[in-house]
């Protein structure tokens, strides 16, 4: 047999032999628009809560992000809002690098952040937030507000209410609001649900994926796991500053890892509370 014939036989087996290959990792959303690329970042120096963690939304996605007390979530928010040191790692929306950019030059590009506390100005009322919101194109005010109204009607009912004045709920539909006034396309959201009641958890839940259905792609950090994975397009679990699972919002749910480590603690936990309330009766 020639040489030749004989590279030719032996290239024949190596290509028709099976070929070990990687996993494939989970599919990521089509359009990306907001992509974070192995972030490091952290408050003191020295000290990295973000640990190389990875969060890409698609356009139109609604993304949410669980995880157990300390893991970073929030931090990672603020590492897209220009809030938090990015000490390593790349930030790209629609593909240009934003990277520790500040937040208003971020807000005027689009993107929107309602923090977890201290979200509305309490002495402005529900009108005033909102202009507040829209200070940097104040002639988008009427076309805005009638957005925001059809979102959260009950805002147009108190337009000249004090935000201080509201119940925990009505102050969160005024931070929303306030975010959505700049027409952002993408919207940061650090657990809308807090401190709410489980029916206006509900209604967060709801108006939340309302917005998203208008066209602004979601990311939403949640202490409700189960319910924010129900809701939600994909999921990411964060553990120490790490995307530790990221995959559609179902799948998680039903993901043994996933519920062994994060969702079973909660499931006990609603188990114990009602145990103990039916021990109270
Ligand atoms: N301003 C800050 N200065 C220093 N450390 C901070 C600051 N804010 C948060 N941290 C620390 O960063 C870590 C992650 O906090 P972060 O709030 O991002 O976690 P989380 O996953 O959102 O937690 P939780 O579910 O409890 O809100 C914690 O150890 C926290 O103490």
């Amino acid at each position: 047999m020639s040489e030749q014939i004989k590279d030719a036989n032996e290239l024949a087996r190596a290509s028709a032999a099976p070929v070990a290959t990687a996993p494939e990792p989970p599919a990521g959303p089509a359009n990306p628009i907001l992509v974070a690329d192995y972030l490091v970042a952290g408050y003191l120096p020295g000290v990295n809560i973000l640990n190389g963690c990875n969060l890409t939304v698609g356009e139109g996605e609604l993304v949410g992000i669980i995880g157990p007390n300390g893991a970073g979530k929030s931090t990672l928010l603020k590492s897209l809002f220009g809030l938090v040191n990015v000490r390593s790692g790349t930030v790209t929306l629609g593909g240009e690098d934003i990277t520790n950019m500040k937040a208003n030059h971020l807000v005027a590009r689009g993107v929107g952040f309602v923090p977890q506390n201290n979200n509305v100005f309490p002495s402005l009322t529900i009108e005033e937030n909102m202009r507040m919101g829209v200070f940097l194109k104040p002639q988008l005010f009427e076309e805005r507000w009638e957005y925001v109204v059809d979102v959260f009607p009950k805002l147009a009912d108190r337009r000249n209410q004090r935000a201080g004045q509201l119940s925990g709920g009505e102050r969160q539909m005024v931070a929303m609001g306030r975010a959505l006034m700049m027409r952002p396309s993408v919207l940061l959201l650090d657990e809308p649900s807090a401190g709410l009641s489980p029916a206006l958890q509900d209604e967060a839940f709801i108006r939340t994926r309302m917005i998203n259905k208008t066209g602004v792609s979601i990311i939403m950090v949640e202490q409700n796991a189960r319910r924010c994975l129900q809701i939600c397009d994909r999921g990411y679990v964060l553990d120490q500053g790490k995307d530790a699972h990221v995959g559609p919002g179902r799948e998680l749910l039903n993901d043994p890892k996933v519920i062994g480590l994060y969702l079973g603690t909660l499931a006990t936990d609603v188990e114990n509370e009602s145990k103990s309330r039916r021990r109270l009766k």
